[in-house]
């Protein structure tokens, strides 16, 4: 049975973390393959399906069972109309599948996110990359691992040696497409090797914390896309900030224009 409290459990008491979420990731890696139910939210491009719900809803259910004064912050929630408001009460910040467009089409590369705030300061986070098997885990003060393996982020600061990721976002009218492609072309054009796009924000970022990518920028993320991952990539050494930033952010943020999206707890 998925067992959310020994994640907060084990993270809060500094134990390495043992696979506990991989049941959950299984629910996920056994519906990849299966038929799906596929709908659309703020575009054509931005989907959900039955197994984001059940996934959100058991994440859910089991963490309000252990701690019933927790408050929850979750993608499927937030769509179906819930206020997305952090307070400084202990709240989860969840993102079921992240990737579910990967999901649907069978492309391997889909995430459960779970991050946790008191206070409204990050604690920690967890990512699981549910068909490699690797849980990325953050905890504030404590450090960054994948399986038990340390991350630390890349150390370049030339962005004509960097390999930078982004992610499309949902927005696709020819405006919002338009300057999604004039950024990545002023990145190439900065000689960046590279520009990349894997479909999941949050496993993105954890490329990013294990530096095996330098810098990632992307407008229209949301707080349960960025949740865990802050933590993550924190605890790599690394820094998430908006785009008025530092070094390579800095670099970056001067390369490309603002898409907006508005913000989470504005809608
Ligand atoms: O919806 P989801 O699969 O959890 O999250 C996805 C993000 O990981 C990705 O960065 C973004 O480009 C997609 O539009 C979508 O938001
Ligand atoms: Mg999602
Ligand atoms: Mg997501």
């Amino acid at each position: 049975k998925y067992n959310s409290l020994n994640i907060y459990r084990i993270l809060i008491s500094g134990k390495d973390p043992v696979q506990e979420v991989c049941e959950l990731a299984c629910i996920i890696k056994k519906a990849l393959t299966e038929e799906k139910r596929v709908s659309t939210k703020t575009s054509a491009a931005d989907l959900v399906t039955e197994t984001d719900h059940l996934v959100e809803d058991l994440i859910i259910s089991e963490l309000r069972k252990k701690f019933p004064s927790h408050r929850f912050i979750a993608e499927e929630s937030t769509a179906a109309g819930e206020k997305c408001v952090l307070t400084d009460s202990p709240t989860w910040i969840i993102d079921p599948i992240d990737g579910t467009c990967n999901f649907v089409h069978r492309f391997p590369t889909v995430a459960v996110s779970i991050g946790f705030a008191v206070n409204k300061e990050l604690e920690f986070g967890v990512i699981y990359h549910c068909t490699e098997e690797r849980l990325y885990t953050g905890r504030r003060g404590q450090g960054a691992f994948c399986n038990k393996q340390r991350l630390r982020v890349s150390k370049e600061t030339d962005l004509s040696k960097a390999l930078v990721l982004t992610e499309i976002g949902p927005k696709r009218d020819p405006d919002t497409l338009k300057l999604f492609f004039s950024n990545m072309e002023k990145l190439l054009h900065a000689k960046a090797h590279g520009v990349r796009v894997i479909g999941s924000s949050t496993l993105a970022l954890c490329h990013l914390a294990s530096g095996a990518a330098d810098a990632y920028y992307q407008f229209g993320l949301h707080c349960w896309d960025l949740a865990a991952a802050t933590v993550i990539i924190r605890e790599a050494g690394g820094i998430v900030i908006d785009t008025s930033g530092e070094e390579m952010a800095m670099l970056i943020a001067q390369a490309i224009q603002t898409i907006n999206y508005g913000r989470d707890d504005e809608k």
